[in-house]
């Protein structure tokens, strides 16, 4: 999906406060992850995520993150935090994606010795997907803070694309940039430690993205 002329949307993730995702939302954030990866440093509990949840500002989506969870757990995430889309790392097929009536995003790892992605072959295999997020490839799924090849996404997607993996707020300017993405997405890189958001990092990448959207080429 070629960008044409429009504003660039950010998602941060990982939350695990809900200071952290009130001043996201203040810094005019499209969405905010929660993690319930069972190996994610970020991981929360669907009840410290649906405070968070009851947290949020009106206007910014809630995105649950999986990885092989299973059935009940996703749905149980489903019914106590209200997700406005969801967000899978792992082997799910796109019928256990869209089996909990919320629109889903599938991110696909990016590992550099792996044969060039298809266009075709990732939308044919995930028909249901609202978009797919490219991130790079680590044995726990995501949050690596390690940045891929931009130029292996693979070119005629008829999807919205989310560029992840290694972002922070000296590259996001150069990324968003060279994919011309839907959205961005950073973990790692506006934080101080796992799970624990800085403000400033934060605030720093939100307005280099703003600064490559007025960017003319
Ligand atoms: O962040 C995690 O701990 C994580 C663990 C397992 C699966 C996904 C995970 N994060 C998902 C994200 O959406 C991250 O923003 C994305 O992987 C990029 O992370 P980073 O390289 O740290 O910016």
């Amino acid at each position: 999906m070629n960008k044409l002329l429009f504003r660039t949307r950010i998602k941060f993730c990982g939350f695990t406060r809900a200071g952290d995702v009130r001043l996201a939302s203040e810094l005019g954030v499209d969405a905010v992850g929660f993690i319930f990866s069972p190996d994610s440093p970020r991981r929360v509990h669907p009840t410290e995520a649906r405070a968070m949840r009851n947290a949020m500002a009106p206007l910014v989506d809630a995105v649950a993150l999986f990885r092989n969870n299973g059935v009940e757990e996703v749905r149980d995430v489903v019914k106590q935090v209200r997700p406005t889309l969801l967000q899978f790392h792992g082997d799910e097929d796109d019928a256990f994606c869209r089996g909990f009536g919320v629109p889903y995003m599938k991110a696909i790892p990016m590992r550099a010795d792996a044969d060039p992605l298809d266009a075709r072959a990732l939308q044919t295999r995930y028909p249901g997907a609202s978009a797919f997020l490219f991130d790079s490839y680590g044995p726990t799924g995501g949050g690596t803070g390690r940045t891929f090849d931009w130029s292996r996404i693979p070119a005629g997607l008829n999807k919205p694309i989310v560029v992840a993996g290694g972002l922070n707020p000296d590259n996001a300017f150069d990324a968003v940039l060279a994919t011309l993405p839907w959205g961005v997405d950073a973990a790692s890189g506006i934080e101080s430690e796992p799970g624990i958001k800085d403000g400033d990092k934060m605030r720093r990448f939100v307005l280099e993205v703003r600064r490559a959207d007025c960017h003319e080429s």
